[in-house]
């Protein structure tokens, strides 16, 4: 607070004794009729044990009068030392993310050196024949990797910086090779495509083979059914998400940024529930995962015509999770909502 330091008690008018500025050390306050004119952040004259804003004063030579309602109370406008927190406290918890807030923080309790989690390494594998780059020309019987800028995109808005990039053809014995040099260098190796029942869908054979052991094959859900998850050697993750564009991101948001934020030691954020606009068929024996608009905490539906279908999905915001039953869920039921990023 700009104004005046004083002692409660203190008789008007007061004779200013000087500046007492921001960044110097205390100066003295004697007894009697005395101020020191301070600045906000300044720290407080020794003996003074209140301020008074300028507004409330008027100051004529080296003279002040009080020109307000009620002299403040003792304390006022003053910020004792650990009035915030005192020594000892718990101030970030483990798993915090380091944001504009939690990193002044840091700096304001001299932490220069905070212990971090190492970010974790991320590759992305996109596979197939028929995959060509987005800027070379395209064949009506060709595909544009466009998985790969959905993954990486959606890994970058999340946080994740460390990401490379590999591209493998279907054949059995390169995709042995190159995952087994991808997964000895990465903490989480992202492959995309060529994990279902088709005569070249190589990666699950491939990474069985090269010893990621896997925990779990095929998901009862819509889209993304034949999710693939495993460890490597040295624990690394690895996600074999399926190839159909929509898929593969709803893979992304339900489980593979999760998996990743578990992967960081970063907290993972609770799982926000919304209201549905309009009705929703359930898959009677899958979980069904649908796009949404996201309008004033509701969810209005927005399902793709197929998994391959995904011109739409820009219009949305992530996807809801429908529990698998009979009939529909009705509007107004609130369900888990997962965003893309
Ligand atoms: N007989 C069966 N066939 C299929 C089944 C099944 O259970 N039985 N599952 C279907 C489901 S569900 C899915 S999902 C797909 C997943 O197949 P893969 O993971 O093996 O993916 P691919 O066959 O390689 O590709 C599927 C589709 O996606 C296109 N694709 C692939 N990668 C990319 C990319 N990077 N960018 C854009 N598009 C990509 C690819 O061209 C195919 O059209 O399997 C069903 N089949
Ligand atoms: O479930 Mo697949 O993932 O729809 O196309």
């Amino acid at each position: 607070m700009d104004g005046i330091a004083l002692r409660v008690g203190a008789a008007f008018p007061l004779h200013v004794l000087g500046m007492q500025r921001a960044g110097e050390p205390p100066r003295e306050l004697p007894e009697g009729a005395f101020c020191w004119e301070v600045t906000t952040g300044s720290v407080l004259p020794i003996g003074a044990n209140c301020i008074i804003p300028v507004e409330q004063i008027r100051r004529v030579d080296d003279q002040v009068f009080f020109m307000g309602d009620e002299l403040p109370a003792q304390g006022a406008f003053i910020h004792p030392q650990a009035s915030d927190r005192t020594q000892g406290d718990v101030l970030l918890c483990e798993g915090q993310k380091l944001d504009g807030p939690s990193l002044a923080v840091l700096a304001a309790n001299g932490v220069a050196t905070p212990l971090v989690s190492r970010e974790p390494s991320v590759c992305v594998v996109t596979t197939g024949d028929e995959l060509v780059e987005v800027d070379e020309p395209v064949q009506p019987w060709q595909v544009r990797r466009s998985n790969y800028y959905a993954i990486m995109g959606m890994l970058q808005l999340h946080g994740f910086s460390m990401l490379e990039h590999r591209t493998l053809k279907d054949a059995y014995d390169e995709t042995c090779a190159v995952l087994g040099d991808i997964i000895a260098r990465y903490d989480v190796v992202l492959l995309s495509g060529g994990v279902s029942m088709g005569a070249f869908d190589y990666v699950p054979r491939a990474l069985e083979h090269i010893g990621v052991q896997c925990v779990f094959y095929k998901v009862l859900q819509r889209p993304g059914g034949p999710l693939w998850f495993g460890y490597g050697s040295a624990g690394q993750r690895v996600v074999g998400l399926p190839g159909n564009p929509v898929s593969a991101m709803v893979c992304m948001a339900r489980y593979v940024l999760p998996l990743l934020d578990q992967a960081a030691k970063r907290a993972v954020g609770e799982v926000v529930s919304l209201s549905l606009t309009a009705p929703v068929p359930r898959l009677a024996q899958r979980t069904r995962f649908v796009p949404v608009q996201v309008r004033g905490g509701e969810a209005q539906p927005f399902p793709m015509p197929t998994s391959g279908d995904f011109m739409g999905l820009p219009q949305t915001g992530g996807i809801v999770e429908l529990s698998p039953g009979e009939g529909e869920a009705f509007a107004g039921t609130r369900v888990p909502f997962y965003p893309w990023a």
